[in-house]
């Protein structure tokens, strides 16, 4: 292989996500040239709108997806988070590299946690699994929509639009952002998205990109998120529902937690699982069973029908 193009988004997380793995494969095979190859997908385009109301699955992909299979691009890298379950017929992700930091954090300039919040303030996020356990946690606050890459929402927490805002760690991390104050939302207390945090390279399933990926693969990334998007495929999920699941892996052992919200935050279905790792992604999918017996089914229902 002399040439390799990277499908990737043009946002600076994107972009930072698809240089980054530029960098290993070049670290790895000497004189490799690695062509970034930008695509705006749908998602991209409708940045505005507000995103539980755009609904559907896959809208940062798709398009990405479409330039791997007609051989524009050799492979692309997602944030592990926004891949849908079900993947088109020929391409696979194979490969999780090391996984970031999977927590939430909350980013504000004058207040410092959750507990110090006043009253009625204003949080911006668009996620509903943000959005329900910060309404657990804190029936009072006022939840606002907030869209945008990254970096243009740190500059509407900035400007005053709101009094803290939330947004995955690994993404704050990864493009050196920061606020004033920055505290932590992390498990058990505050659950992370399926996959939040990871990597995953896709490409097609009967070439060679298979073996020449494998060393970026990580056992620890891939077996968390295997679990996770086990979770998620037992509850027939896309990122716009308010599910969160976290796993953990001890030697040849997962340990997975995984929650199901209300919107409005005031039911909370908690369960947890552990078994042996080569079966996480069963492990996920009992686990969703689990949840759904225990009410989940109702809740999912409801939102599955307005959407
Ligand atoms: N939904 C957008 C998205 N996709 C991946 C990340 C962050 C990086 C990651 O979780 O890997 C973000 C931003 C956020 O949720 O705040």
């Amino acid at each position: 292989m002399k040439k390799i193009t990277i499908a990737t988004r043009g946002s600076k997380l994107a972009l930072w996500q698809a240089n980054h793995i530029k960098d290993c494969l070049q670290a790895q095979y000497e004189g490799l040239d690695v062509e970034l190859l930008i695509i705006k997908t749908t998602g991209d385009k409708i940045l505005d709108v507000p995103l539980a109301k755009v609904g559907g699955k896959g809208l940062f992909v798709k398009e990405i997806e479409e330039a791997m299979l007609n051989g524009r691009a050799d492979l692309a890298v997602h944030s592990m988070k926004d891949v849908p379950v079900e993947l088109p017929e020929g391409l696979v992700v194979g490969v999780n590299p090391t996984r970031e930091d999977n927590t939430d954090s909350l980013l504000s300039v004058e207040y410092g946690s959750v507990d110090e919040l006043p009253e009625g303030a204003k949080i911006g996020t668009s996620s509903l699994r943000r959005r329900a356990q910060l309404l657990a946690l804190r029936p009072d606050l006022n939840v606002l929509d907030l869209r945008g890459n990254v970096d243009t929402r740190l500059r509407k927490l900035m400007e005053g639009q709101y009094d803290a805002i939330v947004m995955a760690t690994a993404g704050v991390k990864r493009l050196g952002l920061s606020a004033p104050k920055v505290s932590p939302l992390a498990p058990p207390t505050f659950i992370p998205a399926v996959a939040q945090g990871a990597l995953g390279i896709e490409y097609a399933e009967d070439g060679p990109m298979a073996e020449f990926l494998e060393f970026l693969n990580c056992r620890n990334s891939r077996v968390t998120v295997q679990a996770e998007r086990g979770f998620l495929t037992g509850l027939n999920g896309g990122c716009q529902v308010p599910i969160g699941s976290h796993a953990v892996l001890d030697g040849d052992t997962v340990a997975l937690t995984g929650c199901v919200w209300n919107v409005e935050g005031t039911i909370t279905i908690r369960k947890e699982i552990s078994g042996p790792a080569d079966k996480a992604f069963q492990l996920g999918l009992d686990l969703a069973q689990q949840v759904l017996d225990a009410g989940a089914k109702e809740i999912l229902d409801e939102l599955y029908c307005d959407a």
